[in-house]
């Protein structure tokens, strides 16, 4: 069966703040960024480098994906903090607003010189029309690169876009960035929900980011992580649906037949390996519980 890691709920937290950085040993995200860009002010640069490298490198958040989000490759802070996090050794290094090939490589080659270790990946912003444009040259760049992940509220600056239910000036761009992901077998995450007490605007826009084919969301704030992780994982249902689908099958295929229905719908090796997928899925999550 093909191996998952669960990123559903992928949660950021300012680098500059303890009690966020403490708090997230306990919260049920899948996987933390911890924040050196747009959540720290200009003068908490280094020190928040420093707590974030040294949360990196602690061992202490469980089977959370760890990962830094460091400052954009334009930035007086960009080198500093390629070179302190591949010292630490995350899970990722999150790399804000990037927009070409060229980009993934230079980052890949100073976390090679930096002495990053193997498992330490590479997760690219697209956040630009550029970077929307230049998506799939973007996935395909590296085998370090695993995960896309989507800025929306910089997308939305960039277009002169407004946010509105739905979303819909932002969807040709989601489109563009899953179509290169699934093309070249990257992980994709959707963007944030600003408003942190609207739970029922951002469980409609989780069940639309679900509905797309994204693996994941980005989240602020705790409060988000339940109806995350619900509206991301597999229901009772389809589990129960996609083992009846591998069921069924199986036993056609022993029966000499190579299509078979399951409640009354047309069931091939298509579907079956879709319901191996969410089984799969569903299995990884339950071992983290
Ligand atoms: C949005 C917030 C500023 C709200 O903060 P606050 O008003 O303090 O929230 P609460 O009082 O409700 O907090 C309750 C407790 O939860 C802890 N908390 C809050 N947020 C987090 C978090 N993100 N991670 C961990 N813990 C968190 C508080 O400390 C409280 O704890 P306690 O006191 O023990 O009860 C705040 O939520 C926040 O700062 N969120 C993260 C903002 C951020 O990281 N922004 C940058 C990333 S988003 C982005 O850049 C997107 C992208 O680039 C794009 O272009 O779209
Ligand atoms: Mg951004």
């Amino acid at each position: 069966m093909t191996e998952v890691t669960p990123r559903r709920s992928v949660l950021y937290m300012p680098g500059a703040n303890e009690r966020a950085l403490e708090k997230a040993k306990t919260l049920p995200a899948d996987a933390l960024i911890l924040d050196l860009e747009d959540a720290v002010a200009p003068d908490a640069k280094e020190a928040a480098r420093e707590r974030v490298c040294a949360a990196a490198a602690s061992g202490e958040y469980g089977p959370r994906e760890l990962t830094i989000r460091v400052n954009g490759l334009d930035t007086e802070w960009h080198d500093a903090d390629l070179r302190a996090a591949a010292k630490a050794g995350p899970a990722a290094v999150v790399v804000p607003k990037v927009n070409s090939a060229r980009e993934v490589h230079n980052i890949e080659r100073a976390l090679e010189l930096g002495g990053a270790p193997e498992h330490t990946r590479i997760w690219a912003m697209v956040e630009t029309p550029v970077a929307m444009l230049h998506a799939e040259e973007i996935a395909a760049a590296s085998e370090r690169l695993t995960v896309l992940v989507l800025g929306t509220n910089d997308l939305a600056k960039e277009l002169h876009a407004e946010f509105v239910p739905g979303r819909a000036p932002l969807l040709g761009g989601l489109s563009l960035c899953l179509l290169a992901a699934r093309a070249t077998g990257k992980v994709i995450l959707d963007g944030v929900y600003n408003d942190v007490r609207d739970l029922e605007g951002f469980e409609a826009e989780c069940v639309q980011g679900r509905q797309f084919g994204f693996d994941g969301k980005t989240l602020i704030h705790p409060g988000q992580l339940e109806p995350c992780n619900r509206v991301f994982a597999p229901s009772e249902e389809e589990v129960d649906r996609s083992r009846r689908i591998i069921t069924a099958f199986d036993e056609a295929q022993a029966a000499g037949q190579g299509v078979v229905t399951v409640d009354g719908r047309m069931i091939e090796n298509l579907h079956v390996d879709n319901a191996r997928r969410i089984l799969a899925l569903a299995d990884a999550i339950a071992a983290r519980a």
